[in-house]
């Protein structure tokens, strides 16, 4: 029984809390729970006077509060900590503390320092933030998500935990992407916390390490494997449509093997897609089309290397792809221009390739260069084929090194070189390694935060490509536009309302993204610009969440998302 109901306005924002609960119980949610600032009428009409010390104090003062205790932190593990309790005390607070200085705390409840909160866990564990599911409940899988039907959810970020950034298989523990998934759609799309779910399926864990760690608390098994898991997240999926058939569902951090195949059997099942294979994909398009602008040339004049043949760079691959095609491409024309790589080099035809990998596999016979597998390496690749674009999705720290860099910079004057992998110490170079040894020419862009780096004379911003551009905009985009399907083309539309925000400032510093501060700014942005995709493809009706209808005209498509913007502030409470 929940203490609360949501008062909604006519865009489906909620308006009010009706609270019919009293005294401690209204304390000690963290939805209703306003601490010091609740006022002396609350404090009557809620039975609290005598609960809380007599002075009143207001949000804002609360979060000066909350900062100076951040900063007290000597780590910024026992920052999230600090943070994430304030989440399970108080909700509006700790987001309005993430509003004061979103790029300050992004870089702690999500990458990179959510790696380590992944990594631990088991130790940290408090509370359950959200759905764990596992073999011995996914049976009641509907029983389950129906306690959440009166929060009204229109967004779940749903990992299988085995792709967990580039650091792998985290069992249970990835649940914490899923939290910082979603307080970025509430930061950037003002989606409200209580519409957002985050669930883990527990399918098991190979990962040694915790397999053998008494403390571990998810499912202490290996695995599930082929058919007993895609039944489970089968179970899964028909429970969530039945529940929930109008939210969105984010696939996140599966693993290769898993990724493509879970994305294409729900896509049209389920309103869903996988953002590490469409939004980076999506994000990385953006800040190729952001350079494009410094570069004063075209996608088709690029040749594109893609280092890591995992979800995220095959994500990249299509995404290219689906640019140049759009620009008037052949596709097998523009599959030539892209070339990934995994482990073993090159990735080619003649080797026995995961499903996945096919589609950019390259014909050895169509390359004159290639005569042996060792012509596959990376700087081979890179001289022989003309690479102008060098993407890491590989996990591997270090793998761009001079030699790398420096033989995309024989190809182009201004190479573009974006090392992508998560969190920081994955990252295949570092931003002032590349100024350094490109004599600041290289357009870089990083997946984790990088300061900006002085190199001759000059002050390069190194932006974030990461898709925290993109999913809350898709999100935001799709809910509002009441887009029964997410389509590919709502990521190349991402993409490009993306590299818009890019300000001439930004280009001038070298960046290829907006900074995080604009956060929502982007996400408003690129939520238009994919609910008019969904116009388009003909697949936007009304949105179930509010009473306004857009009509299908874009116009009122724009006021519906401008209106449905949650800010964290406290709500009225009503008795
Ligand atoms: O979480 C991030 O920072 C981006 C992402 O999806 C990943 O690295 O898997
Ligand atoms: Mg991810």
């Amino acid at each position: 029984m929940s203490i609360y109901d949501l008062q909604f306005d006519d865009y489906g924002n909620t308006r009010a809390l009706k609270v019919n609960a009293k005294g401690n119980a209204v304390l000690f949610h963290n939805y209703t729970n306003k601490g010091v600032a609740f006022s002396d009428e609350e404090r009557e009409v809620f039975e609290i006077s005598g609960l809380v010390p007599p002075e009143v104090k207001s949000l804002s003062q609360q979060v000066l509060n909350a900062q100076d205790i951040i900063q007290e932190k000597v780590s910024d593990f026992e920052k999230f900590i600090y943070i994430r309790s304030l989440f399970d005390r108080n909700v509006t607070l700790a987001h309005a503390l993430l509003s004061s200085d979103i790029t300050r705390y992004m870089s702690i409840v999500y990458t990179p320092t959510v790696g380590i909160v992944c990594q631990r866990f088991s130790s940290m564990f408090r509370q359950g933030n959200g759905l764990h599911f596992y073999p011995g409940n996914i049976d009641d899988a509907e029983k389950i998500l129906r306690r959440y039907e009166r929060a009204d959810i229109r967004v779940a970020v749903v990992t299988d935990n085995q792709g967990i950034l580039g650091i792998g298989d985290q069992g249970a523990g990835g649940q914490a992407i899923c939290l910082g998934k979603l307080m970025l759609y509430t930061q950037g799309a003002g989606i409200a916390p209580w519409h957002c779910l985050p669930i883990s399926l527990d399918v098991g864990t190979d990962n040694e390490k915790l397999l053998r760690d008494p403390k571990y608390i998810g499912w202490h098994h290996r695995r599930l494997t082929g058919d007993d898991y895609l039944a489970f997240v089968g179970k899964f999926a028909r429970a969530f449509k039945k529940v929930f058939p109008n939210a969105l569902c984010q696939w996140e951090d599966f693993s290769k093997q898993n990724a493509f195949t879970v994305r294409d059997t729900y896509v049209n099942d389920l309103i869903s897609f996988n953002d590490d294979i469409q939004g980076t994909g999506s994000v990385t398009l953006a800040g190729i089309l952001a350079a494009m602008k410094i570069k004063s040339e075209g996608l088709k004049d690029q040749v594109y290397l893609i280092h890591g043949a995992g979800a995220g760079g095959v994500g990249i691959a299509e995404q290219i792809e689906a640019a140049l095609v759009e620009e008037g491409m052949a596709v097998a024309e523009a599959r030539a221009r892209i070339f990934t790589l995994d482990s073993r080099g090159l990735v080619t035809t003649d080797r026995s390739l995961d499903p996945y990998k096919e589609k950019f596999a390259k014909d050895p016979g169509a390359l004159p260069w290639f005569n042996s597998s060792a012509d596959g390496a990376l700087e081979n690749v890179i001289e022989k084929a003309g690479v102008t674009v060098l993407i890491g999705t590989s996990g591997q720290h270090g793998c761009f090194t001079k030699e790398v860099v420096t033989k995309v910079l024989a190809n182009t004057e201004r190479p573009i070189i974006l090392p992508l992998s998560n969190p920081t110490a994955n990252t295949e170079a570092i931003p002032e390694d590349i100024y350094n040894w490109t004599d600041g020419k290289a357009l870089v862009a990083t997946g984790s935060p990088f300061d900006p780096v002085n190199h001759g004379g000059s002050e390069y911003r190194v932006g974030q490509c990461n898709n925290v551009f993109i999913f809350p905009g898709v999100g935001l985009g799709v809910i509002a536009s009441g887009a029964t399907k997410v389509l590919p083309s709502f990521f190349t539309a991402a993409a490009h309302a993306a590299a818009d925000c890019v300000s001439s400032h930004d280009l001038a510093r070298g960046a290829l993204f907006p900074s995080v501060d604009r956060l929502q700014e982007v996400t408003l942005k690129v939520a238009k610009a994919v609910g008019r995709a969904a116009i388009r493809e003909g697949v936007a009706r009304k949105c179930a969440f509010s009473a306004f209808d857009h009509n299908t005209d874009p116009a009122r498509l724009d006021e519906a998302v401008d209106h449905m913007i949650w800010k964290p502030v406290y709500l009225p409470l009503e008795a």
